[in-house]
């Protein structure tokens, strides 16, 4: 490209007419030079044999003794990247086994976009294991795992308290099953005998009681709406929630 720029730029061209001999047909013979002077002061203009410079060629960024690269030098850097000059030889990059997070002599992290590092959030190690999860996930005893309930249900095990027929139970009745060792609670209009469940109930005994001798569908449905309470408890059903009959 440059090379075939600069033959059409030096080619011999017919001279046009010009403004004081404007009728004047141009003159084969003569040849209309547009290159620029050879001792031309314009920087623009590559110095020495043309056939040895490429035009192409982009000015030096920074230019080549400008304040950025003799503030560069390798002493004293602080940390900002050193410009190379032209003739510099760039560093092989560093051993990616070799870096360290933030340390003394390791690559840094840096906060900015742009690397090939991974994000910091990745490198950094979990500062705390908690045993339980922040929506309340507490930890069962053992033989209490959701594995342990299924095979105690499929046991023939009695798990309703000793109700052999499923009741009409109003909510007074209801009320009166509220302790540990006989609590039934109401969820979707079914009554269940909820004690044979709380050691196994993930979120712990403690958040499951609050519904016993209650309609607890409400809360249920707030905590985990996705749970199949109908499974998992159909064992214990004890009856079906009625309104209060009228005195
Ligand atoms: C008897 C009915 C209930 C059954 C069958 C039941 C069952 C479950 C199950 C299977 C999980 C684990 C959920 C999961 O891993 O995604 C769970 C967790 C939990 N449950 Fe229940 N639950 C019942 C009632 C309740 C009630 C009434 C409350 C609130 C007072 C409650 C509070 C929690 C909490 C806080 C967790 C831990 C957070 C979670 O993992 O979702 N549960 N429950």
């Amino acid at each position: 490209m440059a090379s075939y720029l600069r033959s059409w730029l030096s080619a011999p061209v017919a001279s046009a007419p010009t403004a004081s001999r404007p009728n004047e047909l141009p003159d084969p013979n003569i040849i209309l030079s547009v290159s620029p002077p050879e001792d031309d002061d314009d920087d623009f203009t590559a110095k020495g044999d043309p056939e040895d410079e490429d035009l192409d060629m982009p000015a030096a960024f920074p230019a080549p003794f400008s304040a950025q690269r003799l503030q560069t030098t390798p002493q004293s850097n602080f940390g900002v990247p050193r410009i190379l000059t032209d003739n510099a030889r760039m560093l092989p990059p560093p051993n990616p086994s070799l870096a360290r997070r933030g340390g003394a002599g390791g690559l840094t992290v840096p906060s900015g976009s742009g690397s090939l590092m991974p994000p910091p959030t990745t490198l950094k190690a979990p500062t705390k294991l908690s045993s339980s999860s922040k929506r309340g996930k507490v930890a069962l005893a053992p033989g209490h795992s959701p594995l342990d309930w299924a095979s105690l249900k499929s046991s023939g095990t009695d798990l309703r308290g000793g109700v052999e027929q499923l009741m009409k139970i109003p909510p007074s009745v209801l009320k009166q099953h509220n302790k540990r060792d006989d609590a039934w609670s109401a969820f979707n209009g079914k009554v269940y005998n909820i004690t044979p469940y709380l050691a196994f109930h993930p979120g712990g005994e403690k958040e499951l009681m609050r519904v016993a001798g209650r309609d607890g569908t409400k809360l249920f449905a707030l905590t985990h709406a996705w749970v199949n309470a109908d499974f998992m408890l159909d064992a214990c059903l004890v009856g079906f929630l009625v309104p209060e009959p009228r005195s």
